[in-house]
């Protein structure tokens, strides 16, 4: 019997927006046709310096979140913003690990992990990504990759309750080369078995697991039939009206 997960979408904005762009997307998410809030979990994430604009001026049934935060806390780490900051502007959800951190900015898995320790230490919701390269892909170590990558979060992490994974193939990533369904439904399910075998069945059954990777209103729909893709993680279309139509064929493929 599978679980009943709630589909979970999030627009990642990157290092996208101005005064006058953020505006306009927000008027634009509040007039726009989404799920019910039962139907799915809807979450965009600014840049930090948005974050309380959009937190204030967005319709309370989509939640925010940060892209990033340290694992040390407060103190002298210039140029970085602790999970208890985030905490204390009401900011519930993080995304960590995204392959832009760990390519661009080299965290390793184990730094990745400990930010995801101390932001569930805060009481956050995370949304650590996952994925492998090109050249890994095609040299057939995909689940060596992601799987090296989960036991890493799994040192660090016990309750699996505020995780919601994304699975983020690099090629995927800003190239229009999106996953076939397939393949993303093939990568998805060999996670969730890996959550069977190292975690508990319990988990593997409930945890979300979401897509990343040149998602558009034209694909969403095929890859949300797929059984274990449970939402998505959407960089640029997520800047675009577009967003709303995914979020509405991700909750439409759950709705019996
Ligand atoms: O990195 C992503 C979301 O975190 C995906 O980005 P694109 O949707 O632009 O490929």
């Amino acid at each position: 019997m599978s679980a009943v997960r709630k589909p979970w979408i999030g627009g990642n904005w990157k290092c996208n927006g101005t005064r006058a762009s953020v505006e306009a997307l927000i008027t634009s998410l509040n007039a726009a046709t989404l799920p019910a809030p039962e139907a799915a979990d809807i979450v965009i994430s600014p840049p930090y310096l948005f974050l309380e604009t959009v937190q204030a001026r967005i319709r309370p049934e989509v939640h925010v979140a940060a892209q990033d935060c340290n694992a040390k806390g407060m103190g002298a780490y210039t140029g970085s913003i602790s999970a208890e900051m985030l905490h204390e502007f009401g900011i519930n959800t993080v995304i960590l690990g995204h392959s832009e951190r760990r390519d661009i900015f080299h965290e390793t898995s184990e730094e990745v992990a400990l930010k995801c320790k101390k932001a569930l230490s805060l009481g956050l919701d995370i949304v650590p990504c996952i994925g492998e390269h090109r050249e890994e892909r095609l040299s057939g170590r995909t689940n060596e990759i992601c799987f090296a990558q989960l036991a890493a979060l799994a040192a660090q992490i016990t309750d699996w309750s505020h995780v919601v994974v994304a699975y983020e193939p690099v090629w995927a990533i800003g190239t229009g080369l999106v996953a076939t369904p397939a393949q993303a439904q093939e990568t998805h399910a060999a996670l969730r078995g890996w959550f069977r075998e190292h975690v508990s069945a319990e988990v593997a059954n409930t945890i979300r697991i979401v897509y990343g990777g040149s998602v558009s209103g034209a694909n969403s729909a095929e890859l949300a039939r797929c059984p274990d893709v449970d939402g998505f993680l959407v960089g640029g279309a997520s800047l675009k009206p577009e967003f709303a139509a995914i979020c509405q064929n991700m909750a439409a493929a759950r709705t019996h």
